[in-house]
């Protein structure tokens, strides 16, 4: 079986600065994938050009199979994405904008009002259902961008930190909703800044600095005998001390 996503190569710049450079990457089918890396890593601009959203200056992406710049719409069809910071139709309600997902997919209406509304439901939105998602607090849009991600069951789910803003009940509900989805064959790759939640969800895992990859694979494998916090830390650089600087705010 290929792998549910293959990077390889992959470049891209803005102006003067490489934002990813030559980055290889394989999740396999059935994986729940973890990537992190500090602020600035290249995390997004590189799940961007993984799924479509951001054409790569060198390199190539696959997602099962299927070449995402060769044959974008083949790709597409294969893939849910919560992307970070692209704005929504948020002049339609939350509903209205789970249902457009649907249909853009052509998925049969009554198909798409039953998982739309069972998704509002799971996610706890059923009651903000009607409201127009420019309302929606923070939490509240990153959820309903999540059920729009879902509703046409993709085999590779892709989500860029899905659990920001997100209250702990609503993130306890995700993570249960994507064991589910894995559990049934499903393949998630997600970024994160939360070490412990990557530890406790992710099979794999792979750590990006500076563009690259620093280390990949079994979650085990790459954490080692200490924590991934630890591990982190040590391949992305200590921390930084600022004892003696910021004065004035003492
Ligand atoms: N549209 C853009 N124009 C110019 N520079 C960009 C653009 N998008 C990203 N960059 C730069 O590319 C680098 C990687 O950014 P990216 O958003 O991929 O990092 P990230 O790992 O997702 O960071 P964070 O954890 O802070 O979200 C950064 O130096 C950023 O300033």
């Amino acid at each position: 079986m290929s792998d549910a996503l293959a990077l390889r190569g992959l470049v891209k710049r803005f102006g003067a600065r490489t934002a990813v450079d030559h980055l290889d990457l394989d999740v396999p089918a059935g994986a729940f994938y973890g990537v992190v890396g500090p602020n600035g890593a290249g995390k997004t601009t590189t799940l961007s050009m993984a799924t479509g959203l951001l054409r790569p200056d060198a390199g190539r992406a696959r997602v099962a199979g299927t070449d995402v710049w060769a044959d974008p719409a083949g790709a597409k069809r294969l893939l849910g994405v919560l992307p970070d910071g692209v704005r929504l139709f948020d002049r339609l309600t939350g509903l209205e904008l789970v249902r457009y997902s649907g249909l853009l997919r052509a998925m049969p209406r009554e198909v798409v009002e039953a998982r739309s509304r069972e998704l509002l439901d799971a996610l706890g939105l059923a009651d903000a259902a009607g409201t127009l998602v420019v309302d929606y607090s923070a939490g509240m849009t990153k959820k309903v961008a999540l059920a729009c991600a879902l509703v046409h069951a993709p085999r590779v789910l892709v989500l860029d930190e899905p659990f920001e803003a997100v209250d702990p009940v609503s993130g306890a509900t995700i993570r249960a909703i994507l064991d589910g989805y894995v559990r049934g064959g499903g393949t998630v790759v997600l970024s994160s800044h939360v070490m412990d939640l990557v530890e406790r969800l992710c099979s794999h895992v792979a750590v990006i600095a500076g563009g690259r990859v620093l280390a990949a694979g079994e979650l085990a494998a790459v954490r080692g005998t200490g924590s991934l916090e630890e591990r982190f830390v040590d391949l992305v650089g200590g921390t930084r001390d600022v004892s003696g600087t910021l004065d004035w705010l003492r």
